[in-house]
């Protein structure tokens, strides 16, 4: 298969006199996507029947109610991952915390329904993302509700061990009195690294200062002066775990951060260092961890997170009396659970209602303004899509695509990927199975092997609109249709918005005006007079109803090219009278 890839250039031409009339008069906020359910922009779900989800760990009460106002929900809790297959394919949504596995098979399982996972909560170390994104399935997080809590519980477990809290109460609950034996450190002077630098990091360093801590972080993505500006300085990993008397591990689980703390990384630390993990159990070696306790590298640790979770019973590192153990709480606090629940359901709603989620995970986000602005684009790059890959012959195999953007904006000020996004799945949904969306519509088109590159023209004018017009050009094909062949050679559509409304003006070399919103009749023909009679009376004796029609010629009695829009589908017979008419010399029907 032939490698995928998206490209991009920019042109600058003079805007042509013609190109000045394009523009929507109607005001943003009245147009509207007018476009079948099937077609939202992230995700669908049937309009006739009320869409279910799946609820499969614990979630507040507010975030239910949300939900149950959309949707009808089922809490299922504690299912087996056999279980949970079972019940996804009767399910559009899904939502968990991070005591479920969301593996491939579930995806496979869902037989193509499942549209969103919700995850409530930060980490999505327990979620496949590549399968998700495989299967079209939009993955939204509750990245901010709970990060207040988590670093409570980082402080809570700081303090606690440097003063053996939990210890100490264990060994007074058995009838002890230890005072000598729980003599702890104090924290005012110590240096705590942070190693992850992120929303739960900064709060827990800004914690950490107002307990008299000197604080420094380690985040190769963190901008330096949002450290400066709470006073903790960026430094190196080596530096910040050979410092540090505290570290406090912020980072999410990934491949580059699985086991970072390590044998070799723990003999670079301080002697009698001390570890507070409240992100995720794999980030640390947990065998490593035990054997640096035994030597006295690490003098305590408290952990919230493990690699295996529930850990098992006898878990030599759970046990280690240095240790102070806490069930994976971070994110339990009752305001931290409502406020994640409110989060999640809203986006999982959204996303149900084909809104794209300002919270997704493998999926761009686009801000609400441009989408509102493009919304009129995004229905015409689909259907540009649509009538493309309609005009190719069957059999040829569409694999090199071009789309050129023409637009007064500079280029860092045009977001194409929905559009790209669009253009793909009208591309290929008119010949696979496949339902594309804007979460799987790059995968898709790498699988298939279909090379899509984008290219800018930018207009002299005015930026108040978006784009002026889209052009698809599909390179390397046979034809059903041989007016749809540009001069260089492609089969080529453009297409402009029109007061709101997606409107086809080239096709081939011709310019025509056809408004996209029924199915059109595309005619080749000897340019001569009463050819619009001739093929209207044809249509207009089948009752089909014409909504435009418009004629476009090389020159006089020359070739031509006629576009009608029709809101009905002719029967074949009356197609058929159409392409008997003598002058017509190739006819193909489109619709969308
Ligand atoms: N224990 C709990 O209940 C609980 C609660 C909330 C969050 N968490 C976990 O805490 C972690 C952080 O959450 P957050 O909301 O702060 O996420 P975040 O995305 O805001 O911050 C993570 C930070 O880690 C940084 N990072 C990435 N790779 C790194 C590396 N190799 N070295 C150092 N830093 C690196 C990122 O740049 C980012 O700034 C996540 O793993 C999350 O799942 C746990
Ligand atoms: O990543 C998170 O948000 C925390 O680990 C919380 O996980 P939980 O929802 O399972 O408590």
């Amino acid at each position: 298969m032939a490698a995928a890839s998206l490209t991009s250039q920019t042109l600058r031409v003079p805007t042509p006199t013609s190109l000045s009339l394009s523009s929507s008069k109607l005001p943003l906020s009245s147009i509207s996507l007018r476009s079948h359910p099937r077609r939202s922009l992230v995700v669908y779900v049937s309009s006739d029947a009320k869409p279910t989800v799946l609820v499969a760990e614990k979630l507040g009460e507010a975030g239910l109610t949300l939900l149950k106002d959309f949707a009808n929900v089922d809490c299922s809790y504690n299912l087996s991952p056999e279980e949970l297959c079972t019940k996804i394919s009767l399910c559009d949504a899904l939502i968990v915390r991070s005591g479920t596995k969301v593996s491939r098979e579930v995806f496979e399982s869902s037989g193509g329904r499942l549209k969103v996972v919700g995850r409530a909560g930060v980490g999505i170390d327990n979620v496949d993302l590549a399968a998700a994104t495989e299967h079209g399935c939009l993955v939204v997080n509750a990245p901010t509700a709970n990060t207040v809590a988590a670093a409570e519980h980082g402080i809570a477990l700081l303090a606690s061990m440097a003063r053996n809290v939990a210890q100490a109460d264990a060994s007074i609950k058995a009838g002890k009195w230890l005072r000598n034996k729980y003599v702890g450190v104090s924290l005012v002077g110590k240096t705590l690294a942070v190693l992850g630098f992120g929303k739960v990091g900064t709060e827990v360093a800004r914690r950490a200062k107002g307990l008299g801590m000197s604080v420094i972080a380690h985040d190769p993505y963190a901008p330096a002066d949002r450290a400066r500006a709470i006073g903790v300085e960026l430094v190196s990993f080596d530096v910040a775990i050979a410092t540090a008397d505290f570290i406090s591990l912020h980072m999410p689980l990934t491949p580059a951060t699985s086991k970072m703390l390590n044998d070799e990384t723990f003999a670079k630390m301080k002697k009698g260092v001390r570890i507070v993990n409240v992100a995720r159990g794999g980030v640390i070696d947990e065998d490593a961890l035990v054997r640096a306790l035994d030597s006295g590298i690490v003098a305590q640790a408290a952990l919230d997170v493990f690699t295996v979770e529930p850990p098992a019973k006898d878990s030599k590192l759970v046990l280690h009396e240095l240790v102070t153990a806490t069930p994976h709480l971070g994110a339990s606090t009752t305001e931290a659970q409502e406020g994640v629940a409110i989060e999640i359901a809203e986006a999982v709603v959204g996303a149900l209602k084909g809104e794209l989620a300002a919270t997704a995970v493998n999926a761009p986000m686009v801000p609400s303004e441009v989408l509102t602005e493009l919304k009129p684009f995004v229905v015409l790059a689909e259907k540009l899509g649509r009538l493309a890959v309609q005009l190719v012959a069957g059999g040829s195999g569409v694999k090199s695509v071009k789309v050129t953007y023409a637009s007064a904006r500079a280029p860092d000020d045009l977001d194409t990927r929905l559009l790209r996004a669009m253009i793909t799945k009208g591309l290929i949904e008119p010949i696979s199975s496949v339902f594309v969306n804007l979460v799987n519509a790059d995968f898709t088109a790498k699988q298939r092997g279909l090379r899509l590159t984008e290219e800018r023209v930018i207009l002299d004018g005015s930026p108040e609109n978006p784009l002026e017009f889209i052009q698809v050009q599909i390179a390397n094909v046979e034809t059903r249709f041989a007016g749809a062949i540009s001069d260089s050679g492609e089969v080529t559509v453009e297409g402009r918005v029109k007061d709101g409304v997606p409107h086809l003006t080239k096709v081939g070399s011709f310019e025509v005006d056809v408004s996209l919103e029924g199915s059109i009749i595309l005619c080749r023909q000897v340019d001569q007079p009463g050819m619009i009679g001739k093929v209207g009376s044809i249509l207009g004796e089948e009752n089909v109803n014409v909504s435009f029609m418009s004629v476009a010629r090389t020159a006089p009695r020359k070739h031509a090219v006629m576009a009608i829009g029709v809101d009905e589908q002719p029967r074949k017979e009356s197609l058929k009278k159409i392409g008997d008419i003598p002058a017509i010399e190739e006819f193909v029907f489109l619709k969308f």
